[in-house]
């Protein structure tokens, strides 16, 4: 078998036009990224992915509450708008690599599995909430709603605009672990952990309960990763590297880091809350436990990045 690679899918890299985000536009995003999965897959790596759902969350959730206030629909609660989107977004990219494989003669099965992902009632995460999902907005669209809706809370997003934030607690363990591994084994490409997982709590030795939150998806992954051996974590998102000074005009992007190198950009604060920072924790967390190296690049780069060509690389030293 090739190197084990995970491959997380950025929430927002799967978002074509802000304009109308619509399903066809992100299945056409799904289908290129698919192009660059069967890339590496050609290339001999055996490959799983994982995917974000900050935007599509956001948007189910705006849809119930638009739902109920227009017609007073029950409300779907979010752990739930989690799992819809894991099945959804799911879909998309189990069918696109299906169809991508079948195209190019690839002897490959995909297949997807609803994961779910133990968190900490205890967390101290859900008194504050820091995870950026649904639309960008203006300030001044963030204080109108913020006036009609005082219990929404909204942060800053990377100088993209204003976002609402929800509870995102620390990701503990993957309660699907085993059967992501028996597939894995079988030969799957396998598609889990979507949206950072859903989101459950131990009631029991084996019993859980659902719980309320949108849990990081890089986080997720780092663990998933962790507990399927995987070699390689790489992370798509909007941009082809991380930069140091970013969105200023000295603004420069990373080839290579080491760890020590990344925990000193940490605390000189060049990552953004809420968007590049977890990759870069999620990213120290991988390479502090089993795994060897980490690529964080855009889903166009990828077949380049995994040969060292692109994208940013942290290693170990
Ligand atoms: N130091 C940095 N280097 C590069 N991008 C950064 C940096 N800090 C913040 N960003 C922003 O973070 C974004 C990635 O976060 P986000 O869009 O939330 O992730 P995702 O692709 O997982 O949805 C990048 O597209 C970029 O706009
Ligand atoms: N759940 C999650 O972290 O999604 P994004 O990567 O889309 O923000």
């Amino acid at each position: 078998m090739g190197e084990l690679v995970i491959v997380a899918i950025g929430g927002n890299s799967l978002v074509r036009d802000n304009g109308r985000d619509s399903i066809a536009d992100q299945y056409e995003a799904v289908c290129e990224t698919a192009i660059n999965i069967a890339d590496m897959v050609e290339q001999g790596f055996q490959v799983v992915v994982t995917h974000g759902n900050g935007p599509q969350v956001g948007f189910a959730m705006r849809r119930c509450e638009i739902a109920h206030e227009v017609s007073g629909m029950p409300t779907i609660p979010l752990v739930n708008c989690v799992a819809d989107t894991q099945g959804g977004i799911g879909y998309q990219i189990q069918q696109a690599l299906t169809n991508e494989f079948a195209k190019r003669g690839i002897a490959k099965k995909v297949a997807s599995i609803i994961t779910q992902v133990e968190v900490s009632k205890e967390d101290p995460n859900f008194q504050n909430p820091t995870k950026p999902v649904g639309s960008f907005f203006t300030l001044e669209q963030a204080e109108a709603m913020k006036a009609e809706h005082p219990d929404w809370v909204f942060i800053e997003d990377s100088g993209r605009g204003y976002r609402r934030v929800v509870p995102s607690p620390k990701p503990i363990d993957i309660v699907e672990k085993e059967a992501i591994r028996s597939l894995i084994e079988a030969g799957y490409v396998v598609i889990a952990a979507g949206g950072g997982g859903i989101p459950v709590v131990k009631t029991g030795e084996n019993t859980y309960d659902g719980i309320d939150a949108v849990i990081d998806k890089d986080f997720a992954t780092s663990l998933l990763a962790e507990q399927i051996d995987a070699q390689t974590l790489i992370i798509t998102t909007g941009v082809p590297q991380v930069c140091i000074h970013f969105g200023k005009p000295e603004q420069k992007a990373l080839e290579q880091i080491t760890i020590e190198e990344t925990k000193q950009y940490v605390q000189e604060e060049h990552f953004a809350k809420g968007s590049m920072l977890p990759k870069i924790e999620a990213s120290l967390s991988f390479l502090e436990h089993r795994g060897s190296r980490v690529i964080i690049t855009n889903p166009e780069s990828l077949k380049d990045a995994i040969v060292g060509k692109a994208g940013t690389h942290i290693v170990k030293q």
